[in-house]
């Protein structure tokens, strides 16, 4: 079985590192984790059984699991051999900045995981340059990528606003629901009984959106007779600048990504 290096092992090469095992693409001894935090390796070696690696060693696939502040690009630099296939997890930097620290000719595939990794929903984009798409077609890169919820083969140019709308995506929803859940908790409910409405109110929801083939706004019609109690509601919401506070919160997403992109 071939190996797998993670350099930076933090919380997103962890999802991932997690999926690989559960869904046996790679062993635990075949995964290579590299941190500068000497605790992190210790708790994944503890956690999974992966092998900690204090240097950087060759391997078939090489993760960056590093932020874009960190110093990716003197990591790549010390790559001297073509026999491997760079994957960056890196949010905003682009294939050719990558390709421009390498001192080697090396395929560099692009992504940007979705934390939902454990649940097998949520989409993560991959981007890969024009010239290395038969590398990204191998066996064990398809089998890397499969290991983790759905994928989208994008273009790069895609990228950074699928970050900020799909890979961000998980924390609209979360901080929705913990919203709307105080709003239970605010008119009476406890806050365990609004939780479990919520949760089942947000399932359901995805479901009759997945599945009626209706408009959303069919949908809140059906929910809303008039002067009811529905649509004394909404009126609130929309009072409250919701759509467009939401709107500008995935745009800030996205010129963040772009922004992070530009730190080296
Ligand atoms: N957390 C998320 O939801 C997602 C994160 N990403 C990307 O994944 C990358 C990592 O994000 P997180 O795991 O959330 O961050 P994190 O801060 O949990 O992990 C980064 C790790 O890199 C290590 N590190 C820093 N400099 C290093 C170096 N020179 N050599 C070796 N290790 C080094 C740090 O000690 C840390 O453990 C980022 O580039 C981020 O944009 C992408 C998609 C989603
Ligand atoms: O905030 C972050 O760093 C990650 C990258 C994309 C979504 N969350």
């Amino acid at each position: 079985m071939s190996n797998i290096l993670f350099i930076g092992s933090g919380h997103m090469s962890e999802a991932i590192i997690r999926a690989l095992i559960k869904n046996k693409v790679y062993k635990p001894q075949n995964i290579l984790v590299n941190d500068i935090v000497k605790s992190r390796l210790d708790y994944l070696q503890l956690t999974y059984g992966v092998t900690p690696s204090e240097k950087i060693v060759n391997a078939d696939i090489i993760v960056l699991g590093v932020r874009p502040q960190d110093a990716w690009s003197d990591i790549v630099q010390q790559f001297k051999t073509n026999k491997i296939i760079i994957i960056s997890i890196i949010a905003g930097v682009t294939i050719a900045q990558i390709k421009a620290s390498l001192t080697v000719d090396i395929p560099v595939i692009r992504t940007i995981p979705n934390t939902l990794t454990d649940t097998g929903f949520g989409y993560s984009g991959i981007a890969t340059d024009v010239n290395d798409q038969a590398v990204a077609r191998q066996r064990s890169v398809t089998q890397f990528f499969n290991s983790f919820g759905k994928l989208e083969y994008i273009d790069e140019s895609l990228l950074d606003i699928f970050t900020g709308y799909a890979v961000a995506g998980p924390n609209y929803i979360y901080y929705f629901y913990e919203s709307l859940v105080d709003a239970g908790v605010l008119v009476g409910l406890s806050r365990d009984m609004a939780k479990r409405i919520a949760i089942e109110n947000l399932h359901g929801a995805a479901c009759m959106l997945q599945t009626s083939q209706k408009h959303p706004r069919q949908l809140l019609d059906i929910n809303n007779s008039p002067a009811g109690v529905g649509i004394h509601s909404l009126y609130e919401l929309n009072n409250s600048d919701f759509a467009a506070g939401l709107q500008r919160s995935v745009r800030a997403g996205v010129i963040r990504t772009v922004e992070l992109g530009k730190k080296q």
